[in-house]
């Protein structure tokens, strides 16, 4: 039977993090899920321990202090592959990814053959809810500058949603990746794409936050801004 992971990466999500737990693990579909947190000052990793007494497929992992979610990421896909899971999911802690769109993407991986499903907000129109027209604008604009500036055949390259089999986590190198911020969204897209895998986006409705707040920064856009075309340079002419 497969195995199968998903990856929470936490900064301050103790009003979140028991419900999407919860939501996860009433799936009719077995998840692992194990919690990235850096080491959140409202205490969100201590809440993941006293969950973790009662379910023993919740896992945690803390990191010294908040260092991006790139990074977290990295932090975990690393864990899932030494553990063999076969299929890693990436979804935010907040409820802006539905739990039950989860299954959508693992029927892509696991019965469509999929190698990178992603939950696209952009395929269909822009499926976002709640977020003010200002960060759907910005969230949109990105897409389409990613889109034009790498060649991506993909709309939504910044979803934050997604299913990976193990195999692409292993043939991208994890310790190239560049970016620290959001942008690692991208970057790990590409990557996939450029190695030949196999990617479908299925189309989602993203919801914003009604609890906690979003960690997006001009640091974080701007970073993501530049380093697209450092990206696109390096892969044009080698190594910048
Ligand atoms: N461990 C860790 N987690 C982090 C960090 N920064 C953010 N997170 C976690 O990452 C998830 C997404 O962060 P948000 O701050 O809620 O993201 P957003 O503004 O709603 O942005 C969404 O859209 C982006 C692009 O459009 C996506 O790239 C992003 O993944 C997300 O889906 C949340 O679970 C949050 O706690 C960090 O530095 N470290």
């Amino acid at each position: 039977m497969l195995k199968r992971l998903v990856i929470i990466p936490t900064y301050n999500e103790i009003e979140n993090i028991s419900d999407i737990i919860s939501a996860i693990i009433s799936l009719p579909l077995q998840l692992d899920i194990l919690v990235v947190d850096d080491n959140s000052p409202d205490g969100t990793a201590k809440k993941v321990k006293e969950l973790q007494a009662n379910f023993n497929q919740v896992f945690l992992e803390v990191r010294n202090a908040k260092n991006g979610l790139g990074k977290a990421y990295i932090h975990g896909f690393k864990w899932a592959l030494d553990q063999a899971y076969d299929l890693i999911f990436q979804m935010d802690a907040d409820f802006s990814h539905n739990p039950k769109d989860l299954i959508l993407l693992n029927k892509a991986c696991e019965q469509n053959n999929v190698d990178l499903a992603i939950g696209s907000r952009y395929l269909t129109g822009v499926n976002v809810v709640n977020w003010p027209m200002k960060r759907v604008l910005m969230s949109w604009l990105a897409s389409k500058y990613v889109k034009v500036m790498t060649g991506l055949p993909i709309e939504d390259t910044t979803a934050g949603f997604a299913c990976f089999k193990s195999k692409v986590l292993k043939e991208i190198n994890l310790d190239k990746i560049k970016f620290i911020g959001y942008a690692f969204q991208i970057e790990m897209k590409y990557k996939a794409y450029h190695k030949g895998f196999s990617v479908e986006e299925i189309p989602i409705i993203f919801t914003d936050r009604t609890k906690g707040t979003s960690k997006m920064s001009s640091k974080i856009i701007t970073e993501a801004v530049f380093g697209i075309i450092r990206m696109r340079l390096t892969k044009l002419f080698g190594k910048l």
